[in-house]
């Protein structure tokens, strides 16, 4: 199984202000999806946007929108997102008490359906619902802030269902989320992974320049 490696800039690292733009300038940029970093001030302690703003910046690019949703019960917004023109939704484990249904909610409104690991949250606790999953997240910074310190430890996670997957004869996609930047990407990629997180490396200089450098890596 070949699965193509991804580069999916974090807009929690763009200008808040100018989202049509920014979403058009990663498009223009060669960024393979948007990631969508939609925060509750629940989950995690920090509060962004919902599925008003991923309407609002639909009309203005075509790459796939990847919503990472770090609010409590997810399932709650499955239409919403759905409705606005989201691509993928991805879910907490620790975030919902009925992951497999939120899975299959996710599924039944037309989105792809994966779930997200936080560092603390071992490979045993979404082992039952990896049959049904386009992709998994490893988180490797605790979620809520761009700007923090990649985890290496989270790595083993990424070996550990990379080969689940082999075994299993599954295909999803291996994600990773935080500190990414040209040279942890190297790291992350060994381990199995194929989709990449990015936020303040893209956005710190050249956007279009940044994206290359990870691209470089791959
Ligand atoms: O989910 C999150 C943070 O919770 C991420 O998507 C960050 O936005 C990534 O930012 P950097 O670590 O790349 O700055």
């Amino acid at each position: 199984m070949t699965l193509t490696n991804k580069i999916a800039p974090s807009i929690l690292s763009a200008d808040f202000g100018k989202f049509a733009e920014e979403v058009k300038k990663l498009e223009a940029s060669g960024a393979d999806m948007v990631h969508i970093d939609v925060m509750d001030g629940y989950f995690v302690d920090n509060l962004t946007f919902g599925a008003g703003v991923v309407k609002a910046m639909r009309p203005h690019s075509k790459l796939f929108f990847d919503c990472h949703m770090m609010v409590e019960n997810p399932e709650n917004f499955v239409d919403d997102f759905a409705e606005a023109g989201a691509d993928g939704m991805t879910i907490h484990v620790e975030a919902t008490k009925h992951i497999h249904g939120a899975l299959q909610a996710i599924k039944a409104a037309g989105m792809k359906a994966s779930v997200v690991i936080n560092p603390g949250t071992p490979v045993e606790a979404i082992k039952p619902v990896l049959g049904m999953v386009d992709m998994v997240l490893v988180m490797t910074v605790n979620p809520g802030f761009g700007g923090q310190k990649f985890l290496p430890e989270c790595l083993e996670k990424v070996e550990d269902l990379a080969n689940i997957r082999e075994w299993r004869g599954l295909d999803f996609e291996i994600q990773v989320d935080g500190g990414i930047d040209d040279r942890t990407i190297t790291l992350a990629k060994e381990a199995g992974a194929n989709v990449f997180v990015a936020g303040s490396f893209v956005y710190k200089g050249d956007v279009a320049e940044n994206i290359q450098k990870l691209k470089a890596k791959l």
